[in-house]
């Protein structure tokens, strides 16, 4: 996945920054070079790679930082939080929007205990149907009630699309042949799910363009009869740079809270994605990886992407490279060291993220999915890093 190779690029400039023989001006200036040429590379916009290196520079002002102070850990701790932020859009802190509070029981924006309205909202053919059936099992998976409702009667079959999908994960779905208004069907499914007691109803919507004026009123009519309580904006990660005037239409006319990126099991850069975060100052919950609605997995690979940057905070931190205990350091870390590991690490992070990773449990939860994945690229020094971090001062 070309996310990889983001991340690879960025592990790599840092790498050559901390092996510099002098952490100066010009070292900062080349490390921020190869860190804007990778995002650059992954499609992420010019204009947010450019304020992502401001900010970096007004943060750090290597010759005036004091004698003795480790230089390195500073830089690579601005580069993390401004990278961090081009992720999670800054937030508003609306309580609706906050993440859910234990990792497992929801997804951000939606929390065990309430019923929600989630409806999703993108251009035409960005994977919403698809999209909305993987969100509803995965919630189903983790003991919600989901339901969909399908108010898009602008493509035809896309009422049969969600039919076919919601009935392999056997999922409650409602729509309707012969009702045009899109409003009417989602209010009337709405109003159906919630009078069953369903906790999570998904709503999913026509594509449509900015342009198309029309479209936008009869989404924001429909976002007026179900008042969501979360809307989703699903992008196709290959939109490259179009995804911010694009992004920022749909929030100008439904209140977006969220981003889901699908189809990066193609050949997508990903980078509008964060054009998208930028647009619509939410944060990016989801990918999608495949057609398939057991292809479910799209926290964790949000994770696994958050899980790049985390790695920056193991080194901010300056926990270990190598997270295993005894003597010889191949024994398995005993629980007091990976509590105190983990405590460190959530301290390293913003707090913005470490919410979004559900908090101290969810990070710990994540490191153990990752651990059970066998990749170790959670793991400082455990893979996926460039250059081994060897001769580091
Ligand atoms: N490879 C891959 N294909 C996907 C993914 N998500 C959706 N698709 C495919 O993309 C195509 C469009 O997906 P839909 O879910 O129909 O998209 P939509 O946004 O609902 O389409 P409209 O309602 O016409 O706007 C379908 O062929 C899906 O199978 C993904 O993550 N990976």
């Amino acid at each position: 996945m070309v996310l990889n190779e983001l991340g690879r690029g960025i592990t790599s400039a840092l790498a050559s920054m901390a092996n510099a023989m002098v952490i100066d001006e010009a070292a900062l200036d080349e490390c921020l070079k190869e860190i804007c040429k990778a995002l650059l590379q992954s499609d992420v916009n010019v204009k947010l790679v450019a304020a992502m290196r401001s900010n970096v520079k007004k943060r750090v002002n290597v010759e005036e930082l004091a004698a003795g102070l480790n230089k390195r850990k500073i830089i690579e701790k601005a580069v993390f939080d401004e990278i961090c932020a081009m992720l999670d859009g800054g937030g508003d802190g609306d309580e609706k929007k906050a993440a859910a509070k234990d990792g497992a029981s929801g997804s951000y924006g939606v929390r065990k205990g309430k019923p929600h309205v989630v409806m999703f909202v993108g251009l035409q053919g960005s994977g919403k149907t698809t999209t909305c059936t993987k969100y509803a099992y995965w919630h189903k998976k983790k003991g919600w009630k989901p339901a969909l409702v399908c108010a898009d009667t602008f493509r035809a079959g896309a009422f049969d699309q969600l039919k076919q999908n919601a009935t392999k994960a056997q999922i409650p779905f409602y729509g309707s042949y012969e009702e045009t208004d899109p409003a009417v069907i989602a209010q009337q499914g709405v109003e159906l799910f919630r009078r069953e007691g369903r906790d999570l109803i998904i709503v999913d919507t026509s594509g449509r363009h900015k342009q198309e004026a029309a479209l936008f009123e009869e989404m924001r009519q429909v976002a007026e009869a179900v008042k969501p309580d979360l809307a989703v904006f699903v992008m196709d990660g290959s939109i490259g740079q179009a995804a911010f005037d694009q992004a920022k239409a749909f929030k100008e006319s439904v209140e977006v809270g969220a981003v889901i990126v699908t189809k990066l099991d193609g050949h997508a850069k990903g980078g509008g994605a964060l054009s998208a975060v930028a647009a619509t100052k939410s944060p990016v919950i989801f990918y999608g990886t495949g057609r398939g609605h057991q292809e479910v997995f799209m926290l964790l690979e949000a994770y696994k992407h958050y899980a790049k940057y985390a790695t920056q905070a193991l080194k901010a931190a300056n926990i270990p490279k190598n997270l295993k205990g005894g003597k010889g350091g191949d024994a398995p870390l005993n629980a007091r060291h990976m509590q105190q590991t983990m405590q460190r690490m959530a301290g390293a992070l913003p707090p913005q993220l470490l919410r979004q990773m559900g908090g101290p449990s969810g990070l710990a939860q994540l490191m153990k999915s990752m651990e059970q994945m066998g990749g170790g690229g959670m793991m400082p020094g455990g893979g996926g890093g460039g250059g081994g971090g060897k001769g580091r001062k």
